[in-house]
Protein backbone atom coordinates (compact mmCIF):
# COMPACT_ATOMS: atom_id res chain seq x y z
CA UNK A 1 0.00 0.00 0.00
CA UNK A 2 0.87 3.47 -1.01
CA UNK A 3 0.41 6.65 0.69
CA UNK A 4 -0.28 9.61 -1.41
CA UNK A 5 -2.17 12.91 -1.30
CA UNK A 6 -4.66 13.31 -4.18
CA UNK A 7 -7.28 15.96 -3.35
CA UNK A 8 -5.08 19.36 -2.69
CA UNK A 9 -8.78 20.61 -1.66
CA UNK A 10 -9.71 18.81 1.27
CA UNK A 11 -6.09 18.94 2.80
CA UNK A 12 -6.10 22.07 2.68
CA UNK A 13 -9.17 22.52 3.98
CA UNK A 14 -8.71 19.68 6.83
CA UNK A 15 -5.34 21.72 7.27
CA UNK A 16 -7.22 25.08 7.85
CA UNK A 17 -9.70 23.18 10.65
CA UNK A 18 -7.01 21.63 12.48
CA UNK A 19 -4.76 24.77 12.87
CA UNK A 20 -7.22 27.15 14.06
CA UNK A 21 -8.05 28.10 17.27
CA UNK A 22 -9.41 24.43 18.10
CA UNK A 23 -6.40 22.90 20.26
CA UNK A 24 -5.58 24.02 23.66
CA UNK A 25 -1.73 24.07 24.12
CA UNK A 26 -0.21 20.92 24.32
CA UNK A 27 1.54 21.05 27.35
CA UNK A 28 0.02 23.98 28.56
CA UNK A 29 3.46 26.27 27.76
CA UNK A 30 1.14 29.14 27.05
CA UNK A 31 -0.96 30.28 30.04
CA UNK A 32 -4.31 31.90 29.51
CA UNK A 33 -6.21 34.14 31.44
CA UNK A 34 -9.54 33.29 30.30
CA UNK A 35 -10.73 30.05 28.44
CA UNK A 36 -11.09 30.98 24.42
CA UNK A 37 -14.93 30.73 23.94
CA UNK A 38 -14.70 27.64 21.77
CA UNK A 39 -14.55 25.44 24.99
CA UNK A 40 -16.91 26.91 27.18
CA UNK A 41 -20.09 25.25 27.81
CA UNK A 42 -23.48 26.35 27.41
CA UNK A 43 -24.98 24.50 30.70
CA UNK A 44 -21.87 25.39 33.41
CA UNK A 45 -24.40 25.14 35.94
CA UNK A 46 -24.87 21.36 35.73
CA UNK A 47 -21.44 21.26 36.70
CA UNK A 48 -22.82 21.63 40.44
CA UNK A 49 -24.05 18.78 43.14
CA UNK A 50 -20.73 16.86 43.50
CA UNK A 51 -21.66 13.84 46.38
CA UNK A 52 -18.99 12.61 49.08
CA UNK A 53 -20.05 9.13 48.58
CA UNK A 54 -16.80 6.53 47.13
CA UNK A 55 -16.72 4.44 44.77
CA UNK A 56 -16.17 0.78 45.72
CA UNK A 57 -12.37 -0.44 45.91
CA UNK A 58 -11.86 -4.23 45.17
CA UNK A 59 -8.81 -5.82 46.57
CA UNK A 60 -7.16 -7.69 43.49
CA UNK A 61 -5.50 -10.72 45.99
CA UNK A 62 -8.49 -10.88 47.73
CA UNK A 63 -10.85 -11.54 44.74
CA UNK A 64 -8.70 -13.74 43.03
CA UNK A 65 -7.94 -16.38 46.32
CA UNK A 66 -9.78 -19.24 46.31
CA UNK A 67 -11.65 -19.37 49.54
CA UNK A 68 -15.35 -21.04 48.69
CA UNK A 69 -17.41 -18.37 49.90
CA UNK A 70 -15.41 -14.73 48.50
CA UNK A 71 -16.55 -11.49 50.01
CA UNK A 72 -14.59 -9.57 47.50
CA UNK A 73 -16.61 -11.53 44.54
CA UNK A 74 -19.79 -9.98 46.38
CA UNK A 75 -18.30 -6.98 46.35
CA UNK A 76 -17.50 -6.92 43.28
CA UNK A 77 -21.05 -7.69 41.99
CA UNK A 78 -22.30 -5.04 44.00
CA UNK A 79 -20.40 -2.56 42.47
CA UNK A 80 -21.29 -3.35 38.71
CA UNK A 81 -24.60 -3.70 39.36
CA UNK A 82 -25.00 -0.30 41.69
CA UNK A 83 -22.00 1.58 40.38
CA UNK A 84 -20.79 0.81 37.21
CA UNK A 85 -17.02 1.49 38.51
CA UNK A 86 -14.63 0.35 40.81
CA UNK A 87 -11.24 0.64 41.62
CA UNK A 88 -8.77 -2.33 42.26
CA UNK A 89 -5.43 -2.43 44.06
CA UNK A 90 -3.03 -5.23 44.41
CA UNK A 91 -2.79 -6.01 41.50
CA UNK A 92 0.99 -7.26 41.17
CA UNK A 93 2.55 -5.19 38.23
CA UNK A 94 5.90 -6.18 36.73
CA UNK A 95 7.38 -3.43 34.65
CA UNK A 96 5.01 -0.92 32.65
CA UNK A 97 3.06 0.48 35.71
CA UNK A 98 5.94 1.63 37.47
CA UNK A 99 7.68 2.55 34.38
CA UNK A 100 4.75 4.98 33.74
CA UNK A 101 4.04 6.09 37.48
CA UNK A 102 7.71 6.74 38.44
CA UNK A 103 7.93 9.14 35.98
CA UNK A 104 4.52 10.72 35.91
CA UNK A 105 4.65 13.84 34.19
CA UNK A 106 7.58 14.48 33.02
CA UNK A 107 7.26 11.15 31.17
CA UNK A 108 3.91 12.10 30.15
CA UNK A 109 4.91 15.23 28.35
CA UNK A 110 8.17 13.69 26.68
CA UNK A 111 5.83 11.28 25.08
CA UNK A 112 3.46 14.09 24.15
CA UNK A 113 6.45 15.60 22.78
CA UNK A 114 8.16 13.45 21.04
CA UNK A 115 4.79 12.06 19.23
CA UNK A 116 4.52 15.58 18.13
CA UNK A 117 7.71 16.18 16.80
CA UNK A 118 7.61 12.84 15.35
CA UNK A 119 4.70 14.06 13.48
CA UNK A 120 6.25 17.17 12.69
CA UNK A 121 6.00 16.78 8.62
CA UNK A 122 2.37 15.70 9.15
CA UNK A 123 0.86 17.48 12.13
CA UNK A 124 -2.00 16.88 10.26
CA UNK A 125 -2.72 13.24 11.11
CA UNK A 126 -1.90 13.50 15.02
CA UNK A 127 -4.52 16.41 15.05
CA UNK A 128 -6.73 14.30 13.03
CA UNK A 129 -6.88 11.81 15.44
CA UNK A 130 -7.31 14.57 18.19
CA UNK A 131 -9.87 16.40 15.88
CA UNK A 132 -11.81 12.95 16.11
CA UNK A 133 -12.24 13.46 19.62
CA UNK A 134 -13.28 16.79 19.44
CA UNK A 135 -15.69 16.60 16.88
CA UNK A 136 -17.55 14.07 18.25
CA UNK A 137 -17.78 15.58 21.47
CA UNK A 138 -19.18 18.87 20.10
CA UNK A 139 -17.85 21.54 22.31
CA UNK A 140 -14.28 21.21 22.75
CA UNK A 141 -13.14 19.70 26.04
CA UNK A 142 -10.63 21.00 27.64
CA UNK A 143 -8.11 18.12 26.88
CA UNK A 144 -5.98 16.77 24.91
CA UNK A 145 -6.32 13.11 23.96
CA UNK A 146 -4.08 11.01 22.21
CA UNK A 147 -5.76 7.80 21.01
CA UNK A 148 -3.45 4.50 19.94
CA UNK A 149 -5.26 0.85 19.22
CA UNK A 150 -3.09 -2.43 19.60
CA UNK A 151 -3.43 -5.28 18.48
CA UNK A 152 -5.19 -8.50 20.03
CA UNK A 153 -2.78 -10.53 21.26
CA UNK A 154 -3.84 -13.39 18.63
CA UNK A 155 -1.79 -10.60 15.70
CA UNK A 156 1.40 -10.27 17.51
CA UNK A 157 4.38 -11.47 15.42
CA UNK A 158 1.26 -12.26 12.57
CA UNK A 159 3.22 -10.02 10.14
CA UNK A 160 2.41 -6.60 8.97
CA UNK A 161 -0.36 -7.57 6.48
CA UNK A 162 -2.63 -8.99 9.06
CA UNK A 163 -2.09 -5.96 11.13
CA UNK A 164 -2.91 -3.77 9.02
CA UNK A 165 -5.98 -5.73 7.73
CA UNK A 166 -7.28 -5.47 11.63
CA UNK A 167 -6.31 -1.93 11.04
CA UNK A 168 -8.12 -1.10 8.65
CA UNK A 169 -11.22 -2.96 9.77
CA UNK A 170 -11.24 -1.86 13.35
CA UNK A 171 -10.29 2.20 12.27
CA UNK A 172 -10.70 3.09 9.18
CA UNK A 173 -14.38 1.45 8.92
CA UNK A 174 -15.20 3.84 12.09
CA UNK A 175 -13.91 6.73 10.59
CA UNK A 176 -15.85 5.70 7.94
CA UNK A 177 -18.98 6.01 9.34
CA UNK A 178 -19.51 9.68 10.82
CA UNK A 179 -20.71 11.09 7.61
CA UNK A 180 -22.21 14.07 9.50
CA UNK A 181 -19.13 14.82 11.31
CA UNK A 182 -16.58 14.13 9.50
CA UNK A 183 -17.20 14.49 5.67
CA UNK A 184 -14.02 16.38 5.51
CA UNK A 185 -12.09 13.89 7.43
CA UNK A 186 -13.74 11.30 5.51
CA UNK A 187 -12.47 12.95 2.14
CA UNK A 188 -9.06 12.90 3.67
CA UNK A 189 -9.14 9.51 4.38
CA UNK A 190 -10.14 8.45 1.10
CA UNK A 191 -7.11 10.66 -0.29
CA UNK A 192 -4.57 8.36 1.47
CA UNK A 193 -3.68 5.15 2.11
CA UNK A 194 -2.57 4.15 4.88
CA UNK A 195 1.33 2.48 3.69
CA UNK A 196 2.66 1.18 7.12
CA UNK A 197 2.64 1.42 10.64
CA UNK A 198 5.63 2.74 12.53
CA UNK A 199 5.61 -0.91 14.18
CA UNK A 200 7.21 -3.38 12.04
CA UNK A 201 9.23 -5.03 14.64
CA UNK A 202 6.82 -3.40 17.10
CA UNK A 203 4.16 -5.85 16.72
CA UNK A 204 1.25 -4.17 19.72
CA UNK A 205 0.46 -0.46 18.74
CA UNK A 206 -0.54 1.47 15.29
CA UNK A 207 0.94 4.52 14.88
CA UNK A 208 0.40 6.32 11.45
CA UNK A 209 3.31 6.72 9.05
CA UNK A 210 3.03 9.05 6.17
CA UNK A 211 5.37 7.75 3.59
CA UNK A 212 8.33 10.22 3.01
CA UNK A 213 8.15 11.69 6.23
CA UNK A 214 10.25 11.31 9.20
CA UNK A 215 12.75 8.45 7.44
CA UNK A 216 14.84 6.52 10.33
CA UNK A 217 13.84 5.41 13.74
CA UNK A 218 10.93 7.57 15.57
CA UNK A 219 11.90 8.77 18.85
CA UNK A 220 8.47 7.68 20.58
CA UNK A 221 9.35 4.36 19.40
CA UNK A 222 12.50 4.46 21.23
CA UNK A 223 11.26 6.10 24.38
CA UNK A 224 7.96 4.78 24.80
CA UNK A 225 6.91 1.85 22.43
CA UNK A 226 7.86 -0.73 24.70
CA UNK A 227 6.47 0.89 28.28
CA UNK A 228 3.03 1.20 26.30
CA UNK A 229 3.24 -2.32 24.79
CA UNK A 230 4.07 -3.82 27.94
CA UNK A 231 1.69 -1.83 29.44
CA UNK A 232 -1.21 -3.06 27.54
CA UNK A 233 0.14 -6.72 27.63
CA UNK A 234 -0.64 -6.19 31.76
CA UNK A 235 -3.66 -4.13 31.64
CA UNK A 236 -5.05 -7.33 29.31
CA UNK A 237 -4.43 -10.06 31.77
CA UNK A 238 -5.81 -7.52 34.60
CA UNK A 239 -8.96 -7.65 32.06
CA UNK A 240 -9.64 -10.30 31.73
CA UNK A 241 -9.15 -11.64 34.94
CA UNK A 242 -11.89 -9.08 36.07
CA UNK A 243 -14.07 -10.43 33.51
CA UNK A 244 -13.64 -13.69 34.51
CA UNK A 245 -14.63 -13.00 38.15
CA UNK A 246 -17.83 -11.14 36.56
CA UNK A 247 -18.72 -14.22 35.08
CA UNK A 248 -18.28 -16.33 38.45
CA UNK A 249 -20.30 -13.27 39.81
CA UNK A 250 -23.17 -13.64 37.64
CA UNK A 251 -23.45 -17.20 37.18
CA UNK A 252 -22.79 -16.72 33.92
CA UNK A 253 -20.59 -19.55 31.34
CA UNK A 254 -16.95 -18.62 31.10
CA UNK A 255 -16.60 -19.04 27.92
CA UNK A 256 -19.78 -16.53 26.49
CA UNK A 257 -16.95 -14.12 27.75
CA UNK A 258 -13.71 -15.08 27.08
CA UNK A 259 -15.27 -15.89 23.46
CA UNK A 260 -16.15 -11.88 23.11
CA UNK A 261 -12.83 -10.61 24.77
CA UNK A 262 -10.17 -12.93 24.68
CA UNK A 263 -9.34 -11.62 20.97
CA UNK A 264 -10.83 -8.60 21.04
CA UNK A 265 -10.03 -5.13 20.04
CA UNK A 266 -8.17 -2.52 22.25
CA UNK A 267 -6.63 0.49 22.50
CA UNK A 268 -5.33 3.09 24.66
CA UNK A 269 -6.15 6.98 25.04
CA UNK A 270 -3.40 8.94 26.83
CA UNK A 271 -5.45 12.12 27.85
CA UNK A 272 -3.96 15.89 29.24
CA UNK A 273 -5.78 18.05 31.02
CA UNK A 274 -4.25 21.34 31.72
CA UNK A 275 -4.73 23.96 34.20
CA UNK A 276 -7.34 26.15 33.74
CA UNK A 277 -8.32 29.72 34.74
CA UNK A 278 -11.84 28.82 34.80
CA UNK A 279 -12.84 25.30 35.33
CA UNK A 280 -16.53 25.73 36.20
CA UNK A 281 -16.65 27.23 32.49
CA UNK A 282 -15.35 24.40 31.10
CA UNK A 283 -15.46 20.42 30.71
CA UNK A 284 -12.44 18.05 30.30
CA UNK A 285 -14.76 15.23 29.10
CA UNK A 286 -17.98 15.64 28.60
CA UNK A 287 -20.81 13.47 30.07
CA UNK A 288 -21.21 10.00 28.60
CA UNK A 289 -20.81 6.06 28.95
CA UNK A 290 -18.06 4.19 27.22
CA UNK A 291 -19.24 2.40 24.16
CA UNK A 292 -16.69 -0.89 25.05
CA UNK A 293 -16.90 -3.88 27.14
CA UNK A 294 -14.55 -2.85 30.08
CA UNK A 295 -12.71 0.37 30.40
CA UNK A 296 -9.82 0.44 32.73
CA UNK A 297 -8.30 4.06 33.76
CA UNK A 298 -5.08 4.92 35.94
CA UNK A 299 -4.86 8.29 37.03
CA UNK A 300 -1.13 8.87 36.20
CA UNK A 301 -0.26 11.77 38.12
CA UNK A 302 -3.22 10.73 40.93
CA UNK A 303 -5.11 14.38 40.68
CA UNK A 304 -8.84 14.21 40.77
CA UNK A 305 -11.13 15.23 37.92
CA UNK A 306 -12.65 11.68 36.95
CA UNK A 307 -16.70 12.02 38.32
CA UNK A 308 -19.58 9.70 37.96
CA UNK A 309 -22.79 9.97 38.15
CA UNK A 310 -25.00 8.55 40.73
CA UNK A 311 -28.51 9.25 41.73
CA UNK A 312 -28.42 12.27 40.01
CA UNK A 313 -24.96 13.63 41.94
CA UNK A 314 -21.66 13.48 40.50
CA UNK A 315 -19.38 11.22 42.40
CA UNK A 316 -15.57 12.72 42.24
CA UNK A 317 -13.32 9.64 42.02
CA UNK A 318 -10.98 10.37 44.17
CA UNK A 319 -7.28 8.47 43.20
CA UNK A 320 -6.04 5.83 45.14
CA UNK A 321 -2.00 4.82 45.51
CA UNK A 322 -1.42 2.54 42.92
CA UNK A 323 -5.24 1.87 41.73
CA UNK A 324 -6.67 1.39 38.94
CA UNK A 325 -10.30 2.38 38.10
CA UNK A 326 -12.42 -0.26 36.48
CA UNK A 327 -15.69 0.48 34.62
CA UNK A 328 -18.40 -1.31 32.84
CA UNK A 329 -19.45 0.16 28.92
CA UNK A 330 -22.04 -0.15 27.29
CA UNK A 331 -21.31 -3.87 25.59
CA UNK A 332 -20.77 -5.23 28.85
CA UNK A 333 -24.20 -3.96 30.19
CA UNK A 334 -25.29 -5.82 26.83
CA UNK A 335 -23.79 -8.97 27.66
CA UNK A 336 -24.63 -9.24 31.33
CA UNK A 337 -28.59 -8.45 29.48
CA UNK A 338 -28.60 -5.00 32.26
CA UNK A 339 -27.25 -6.91 35.29
CA UNK A 340 -24.34 -4.74 35.24
CA UNK A 341 -24.79 -1.17 34.39
CA UNK A 342 -22.80 1.38 32.10
CA UNK A 343 -22.76 4.42 34.08
CA UNK A 344 -22.20 7.93 32.51
CA UNK A 345 -19.26 9.73 34.23
CA UNK A 346 -17.25 13.07 32.73
CA UNK A 347 -13.96 14.85 33.83
CA UNK A 348 -13.21 18.28 35.11
CA UNK A 349 -10.33 20.38 34.92
CA UNK A 350 -8.87 22.22 37.90
CA UNK A 351 -7.11 25.70 38.35
CA UNK A 352 -3.93 24.46 39.91
CA UNK A 353 -3.17 21.10 38.81
CA UNK A 354 -2.83 19.48 35.48
CA UNK A 355 -4.49 16.00 35.08
CA UNK A 356 -3.18 12.69 33.23
CA UNK A 357 -4.60 9.77 32.82
CA UNK A 358 -4.67 6.51 30.61
CA UNK A 359 -7.49 4.97 29.69
CA UNK A 360 -7.71 1.62 28.26
CA UNK A 361 -10.60 0.07 26.30
CA UNK A 362 -11.74 -3.57 25.91
CA UNK A 363 -14.25 -4.37 23.25
CA UNK A 364 -14.98 -7.95 21.36
CA UNK A 365 -13.65 -8.46 18.00
CA UNK A 366 -15.30 -6.46 15.49
CA UNK A 367 -15.81 -9.67 13.05
CA UNK A 368 -18.38 -11.05 15.29
CA UNK A 369 -21.39 -10.32 17.02
CA UNK A 370 -22.77 -9.66 20.24
CA UNK A 371 -25.75 -9.50 22.82
CA UNK A 372 -26.81 -10.84 25.95
CA UNK A 373 -25.09 -13.71 26.79
CA UNK A 374 -26.82 -17.03 26.24
CA UNK A 375 -25.80 -18.25 29.57
CA UNK A 376 -28.07 -15.45 31.32
CA UNK A 377 -31.10 -15.74 29.36
CA UNK A 378 -33.93 -17.70 30.57
CA UNK A 379 -37.52 -17.64 30.17
CA UNK A 380 -38.34 -15.33 33.15
CA UNK A 381 -35.17 -13.72 31.89
CA UNK A 382 -35.74 -12.98 28.65
CA UNK A 383 -33.02 -10.75 26.73
CA UNK A 384 -33.47 -7.13 26.67
CA UNK A 385 -30.83 -6.27 24.21
CA UNK A 386 -31.00 -7.17 20.82
CA UNK A 387 -28.31 -9.17 19.03
CA UNK A 388 -26.06 -7.21 16.60
CA UNK A 389 -22.95 -7.52 14.57
CA UNK A 390 -19.98 -5.93 16.53
CA UNK A 391 -19.58 -3.46 13.04
CA UNK A 392 -23.02 -2.62 12.91
CA UNK A 393 -22.99 -2.03 16.06
CA UNK A 394 -19.67 0.41 15.62
CA UNK A 395 -21.70 2.13 12.95
CA UNK A 396 -24.53 2.75 14.14
CA UNK A 397 -22.77 4.33 17.34
CA UNK A 398 -20.48 6.51 15.65
CA UNK A 399 -23.08 7.63 13.80
CA UNK A 400 -25.19 9.03 16.80
CA UNK A 401 -24.54 11.71 18.61
CA UNK A 402 -22.58 11.20 21.70
CA UNK A 403 -25.61 12.57 24.29
CA UNK A 404 -25.22 10.39 27.61
CA UNK A 405 -26.34 6.38 27.64
CA UNK A 406 -28.88 7.40 24.62
CA UNK A 407 -27.39 4.45 22.40
CA UNK A 408 -27.91 1.67 24.61
CA UNK A 409 -31.35 2.74 25.04
CA UNK A 410 -31.83 2.11 21.23
CA UNK A 411 -30.48 -1.33 21.52
CA UNK A 412 -33.23 -2.23 23.68
CA UNK A 413 -35.39 -5.18 22.35
CA UNK A 414 -38.53 -3.34 22.47
CA UNK A 415 -37.08 -0.42 20.23
CA UNK A 416 -36.69 -1.81 16.62
CA UNK A 417 -35.33 1.11 14.58
CA UNK A 418 -32.07 3.20 15.15
O1 LIG B 1 -9.48 10.59 32.02
C1 LIG B 1 -10.22 9.87 32.68
O2 LIG B 1 -10.06 9.72 33.89
C2 LIG B 1 -11.37 9.14 32.07
C3 LIG B 1 -11.40 9.17 30.60
C4 LIG B 1 -12.65 8.59 30.04
O3 LIG B 1 -13.69 8.58 30.63
C5 LIG B 1 -12.61 8.01 28.70
O4 LIG B 1 -11.55 8.12 28.06
O5 LIG B 1 -13.62 7.42 28.26
FE1 LIG C 1 -15.09 7.22 29.60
Amino acid sequence: MVVYFNNEQSQAHLRSKVCGPYFYPMLAKEKFASVPPRYIRPDPTKLHGVSTEEIPVIDMQRLLSDESVNPELEKLHFACKEWGFFQVCHFVFVYAYISICSKSTSHFNLVFTTTLTYFQGNKIILKYLLLVVHLVLYILPLANLFLMSSAPLFLHNKGLDELIKYFVLNLKEQFKSYPHHFATICDFLKSIQVRTFDSINYDGIFFFKLKNTYPGKSPLKVVYHKTLDQYSRELKILAIKVLEQMTKALGMKLEDMTMLFQEGMQSLRMGYYPLCPQPELVMGLCPHSDATGLTIVLQVNEVEGLQIKKAGAWVPVVPLPNAFIVNVGDILEIVTNGIYKSVEHRVTVNLHNERLSIATFFAPKLDGDMGPAPSLITPENPAIFRRISMIDYSKAYFSRELDGKSFIDAMRTQIEDF
